[in-house]
């Protein structure tokens, strides 16, 4: 008996093996969750229903946050499928590329930022909004992927924090709006990890050493870790916590100097 046994979670944002996402995924399996996932886009299928397959499930559903007809039919079929829904998880951030390159007054657009708050913030509460029913009176959990961007200014991670400090008000707005109903809403603010969200980014290597270097615990965390603490925010173990932001960063965030 898991600590999420038997509870139905919808799990986005998987795009390989070393997506954080796929970390949560393999984290709340193992305690027991029955488990629904998105993909993107056609070039991403097959690796999420791999993943899918591996967590011992066949759900998996096409979803791009840009789009408000996917949303709609991503949760009517999926109530076709379930007659409830207890977990959320919102693992999608994006931004333009070039709006993550250089200093951030030069890189700004009102295109990027509109893009980046709509894909990495709105698309949270977008999917709160259509889960709502399925979720209601069931004391369950939506759960969003943020980055200290949000709250320091991070050389080159630019307009994607502005983003981040809306997803996490979009947490404390949405916690307030659904606690009546029984339903929590968290976000875990990860320290780097390799994902194919971070390659391409410029110098990320060095990042992810210099971390290593300074973070207390003197390393990089990983998805599991993230997945770890995801499981545990999304069950009845957390049911004290909402509107919450969990740092899982192996502590670097505590430090000042810069
Ligand atoms: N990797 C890190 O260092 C790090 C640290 C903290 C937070 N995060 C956040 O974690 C989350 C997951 O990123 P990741 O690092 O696992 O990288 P990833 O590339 O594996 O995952 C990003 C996911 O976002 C999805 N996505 C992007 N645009 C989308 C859209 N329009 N519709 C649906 N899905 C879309 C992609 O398909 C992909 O599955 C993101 O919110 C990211 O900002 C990442
Ligand atoms: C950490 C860190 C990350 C990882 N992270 C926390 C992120 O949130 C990455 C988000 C992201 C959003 N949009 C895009 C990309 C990544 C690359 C591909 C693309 O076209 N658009 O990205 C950084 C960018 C600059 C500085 C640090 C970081």
């Amino acid at each position: 008996m898991g600590f999420l046994q038997d509870k139905r979670v919808l799990i986005t944002g998987v795009a390989s093996n070393r997506s954080i996402a796929a970390g949560i995924a393999t984290a709340m399996h193992a305690q027991g969750a029955e488990l629904a996932f998105t993909y993107q886009n056609d070039k991403l299928k097959s690796r999420v229903t791999e993943l899918a397959s591996q967590c011992g499930s066949d759900l998996v559903l096409p979803l791009d946050v840009a789009s408000d007809a996917d949303i709609e039919s991503l949760f009517d079929v999926l109530g076709r499928t379930w007659d409830g829904l207890d977990v959320i998880v919102h693992s999608i951030g994006f931004a333009p590329r070039e709006q993550l390159d250089g200093d951030y007054i030069d890189a700004v657009t009102r295109e990027g930022f509109a893009i980046a708050h709509d894909i990495s913030s709105y698309s949270f509460a977008a999917l709160a909004k259509a889960g709502r029913d399925m979720m209601s009176g069931r004391n369950g959990a939506l759960l969003t992927l943020s980055y200290l961007g949000a709250v320091r200014a991070v050389p080159h991670y630019n307009v994607m924090g502005l983003a981040k400090a809306s997803l996490e008000a979009n947490v404390r707005y949405l916690a307030a709006s659904l606690g009546p109903t029984g339903t929590r809403v968290n976000a875990i603010s990860a320290g780097p990890i390799r994902t194919l969200a971070a390659s391409g980014i410029a110098d990320f290597r060095s990042m992810l050493k210099q971390a290593e270097e300074r973070t207390p615990l003197r390393r990089n965390v990983t998805i599991d870790e993230v997945g770890q603490a995801a499981a545990f925010l999304c069950s009845d173990l957390a049911s004290g916590i909402t509107g919450d932001v969990l740092y899982v960063d192996a502590g670097y965030h505590i430090l000042g100097l810069a």
